[in-house]
């Protein structure tokens, strides 16, 4: 047993299993989020994001492993919202309640008082809106109630199910650098979404599942560096192109030949033949090309990048998994 304190603000999933009959919702999935950091939790629709969310907060019971927060399982927690905050998906209000009487509701659970349910709402900007009833909330202040209900009692560590949806743009640069600002207090954030361009900003470490599975868990960092650069580029002039590759030590797909091709211009007064080439290098930007070929003078008809984004890259780690993923797909 580890002493005390050791996994304080660690979320920590070990062998994670979940099945609704033959609907294998989560399979044998194993991760850690850690404290002082935003983490996205990412993966397509029906992927088992809320299933997994679920059993950290002890509202499903897993098919087999374990789901622990500072390690303990959610229901051994002495005072849940003082350690654990939590906004599911659906999260329901009664709109007769005014803001301000919602978190009232939820207060005395979390140690909270008027004061503080007030300096929350101010936090969340719903100051102006604390004494108006929720059922003419928006659904983007209905996600920042939800978010101040979360932080009544002040707890580590933060678990949102797509805390931007229905947000604005203003109000998702809001979320972002709210996030920070909770994880740079050393809490633990996690933030579901379904997309990793949703959150690509504000999260430092990712860990992404498909059907079911974990997919990948690093940093975004690690992630960013997965992203590949490569240009295509055109040029009239292939043994020009040729030559400044070799020069660079740059390899080009295909290899340029210096053999005319077919359509070859024959540049007047010079009597050069001319080919044209079009090649595509990887690890060169079209900045560094660009210089180059400008350095070189060598005339350049077109500069493409065809480098693969992080959202290429993550649907392309979802997609290779649904085809290996069978029952987990049933819905
Ligand atoms: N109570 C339930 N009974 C039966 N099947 C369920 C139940 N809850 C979830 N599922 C199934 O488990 C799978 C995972 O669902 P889950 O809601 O966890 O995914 P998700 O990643 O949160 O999706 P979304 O992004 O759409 O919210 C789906 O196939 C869903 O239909």
């Amino acid at each position: 047993m580890e002493p005390p304190g050791q996994d304080q603000g660690t979320v920590s999933v070990r062998n994670l299993t979940k099945h609704f009959g033959a609907v294998r919702a989560v399979q044998d999935l194993s991760f850690d989020i850690r404290p002082g950091r935003v983490t996205g939790f990412l993966g397509p629709n029906g992927s088992g994001k809320t299933t997994t969310l679920r059993m950290l907060l002890g509202l499903a019971t897993p098919t087999s492993g374990t789901a622990t927060i500072s390690g303990r399982p959610y229901a051994q927690i002495a005072q849940p919202l003082r350690e654990v905050g939590a906004a599911l998906e659906a999260t329901s209000f009664h709109p007769g309640r005014t803001g301000l009487d919602h978190l009232r509701t939820y207060a005395p659970y979390a140690g909270a008082d008027d004061a503080r349910c007030l300096a929350l709402l101010e936090q969340v900007g719903l100051g102006q809106a604390a004494r108006r009833r929720v059922g003419g909330y928006s659904l983007g202040m209905r996600q920042r109630l939800a978010l101040a209900t979360t932080l009544l009692g002040d707890p580590q560590v933060l678990l949102l199910d797509e805390p931007s949806n229905g947000l604005d743009p203003e109000g998702i640069r809001w979320l972002r650098g709210f996030l920070r600002h909770l994880a740079g207090q050393g809490k633990t954030v996690l933030v579901s979404s379904h997309m990793l361009s949703e959150v690509q900003q504000s999260v430092d470490d990712v860990v992404i599942i498909a059907a079911g599975r974990l997919i990948h868990a690093s940093s975004m960092d690690e992630l960013s560096a997965l992203a590949s650069t490569s240009i295509q580029v055109t040029s009239p002039d292939a043994a020009g192109l040729g030559k400044l590759l070799a020069a660079r030590g740059w390899t080009p797909r295909p290899p340029v030949t210096d053999a005319p091709a077919e359509g070859t211009a024959v540049e007047q007064g010079a009597a050069v033949e001319r080919g044209a080439a079009t090649v595509e290098l990887d690890d060169v930007t079209t900045a560094e090309f660009g210089a180059a070929a400008f350095s070189a003078d060598l005339e350049i008809h077109a500069l493409m990048d065809k480098s693969e984004g992080l959202e290429d890259i993550f649907l392309r780690m979802i997609a290779t998994d649904s085809g290996s993923s069978s029952d987990g797909a049933k819905r």
